[in-house]
């Protein structure tokens, strides 16, 4: 569905993207994983045949964007990262008034919104101007929106940024009845949990590369153990208690507010450590994340 090999993006001496292959395959979802500034969204941008390239070859649905934009952007649906609905008209006419853009008779997309916003759960509101949504509602409306054209491949940049914990979920329970339907996604998201849930196989991006790719569950196996004990000493403690149980664990990181200890079993390990007399504010043993991998891989946690 889409295929990168050595792509690269400049914004003049500035290498936003530098270098990377990705090979999306036909219903499943992908993800870019990866903090701010990794250059997730101007990869996006170049899928989604809106940015030229600046260097390597990237074909979407086999086009190549540079000469087929039109064909491509009809194929694909694009939900960007900020709403870019019509604040000052209806729910129902921002997508009815989209799908006119796409050049679909108004019977047909008269037909196509009310199933988009069943979809949705939007029905209700469609009357309701867009200003009065609440911010899960709008990105509800925008991802309806973006398949108006029944999208063989929908690119998601960011899809739940700045939504409550509830209202994410309602997010990704949509996204996986698209996956169900056959649509292949593509995603950006700085949020592990969010690609743990919704990507097949992922790329974890970092500082305009790829620094790993798989499966969430593989690239958990490859780059951690199974569980992570979390331990809190007090301010300024954690680095003098690492040296003490640094034999405790396969591998042991120190963060500012806590240190993470990387083992088969957590909850032995937090025993060993007390029986070493060390005491802990507080621990938590949990398994291993993306997260966790990041972390490995960059020494830096996805949020700093
Ligand atoms: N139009 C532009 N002109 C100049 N620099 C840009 C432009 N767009 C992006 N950049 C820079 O390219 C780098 C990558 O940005 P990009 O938006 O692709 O990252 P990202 O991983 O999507 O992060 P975010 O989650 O913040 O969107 C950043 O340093 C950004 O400042």
């Amino acid at each position: 569905m889409i295929l990168a090999q050595g792509l690269r993006k400049s914004f003049g001496q500035f290498e936003a993207v530098k270098g990377i292959d990705v090979d999306v395959r036909r219903g499943e979802a992908f993800g870019f994983l990866g903090p701010n500034g990794a250059g997730k969204s101007s990869t996006m941008r170049m899928v989604a045949a809106v940015s030229p390239v600046s260097g390597g070859t990237l074909r979407i649905l086999g086009m190549d964007p540079a000469s087929d934009g039109p064909q491509i952007r009809s194929r694909i649906g694009v939900c960007p990262q900020e709403d870019t609905l019509d604040l000052e008209i209806t729910v129902r006419d921002n997508l009815f008034v989209y799908g006119r853009y796409f050049g679909l008779p108004r019977k047909e997309v008269r037909e196509r919104v009310d199933e988009l916003l069943e979809f949705v759960q939007l029905t209700e509101k469609a009357g309701s101007m867009v200003e009065d949504l609440s911010g899960g509602m709008k990105r509800r409306l925008t991802i309806a929106r973006s398949l108006i054209n029944r999208p063989e491949i929908l690119l998601l940049d960011e899809p739940t940024t700045g939504l409550d914990p509830q209202a994410r979920h309602v997010v990704w329970d949509r996204l996986f009845r698209l996956k169900q339907q056959g649509v292949t996604l593509v995603l950006t998201t700085h949020y592990m949990d969010e690609a743990e849930q919704l990507c097949d196989r992922l790329v974890v991006m970092d500082n305009g590369l790829i620094v790993a790719e798989g499966s969430p569950l593989s690239l958990i196996a490859e780059h951690s153990t199974r569980e992570v004990a979390e331990l809190r000493f007090g301010v300024g403690d954690n680095e003098a208690a690492a040296d003490k149980v640094a034999d405790l664990a396969d591998r042991v990181e120190v963060l500012p507010d806590r240190l993470l200890l990387y083992t088969a079993d957590g909850e032995e390990t937090v025993a060993k450590v007390h029986e070493r007399g060390l005491e802990p504010v507080a621990t938590l043993v949990r398994r291993a994340t993306l997260e966790d991998v990041f972390l490995r891989l960059t020494g830096r946690t996805l949020v700093d």
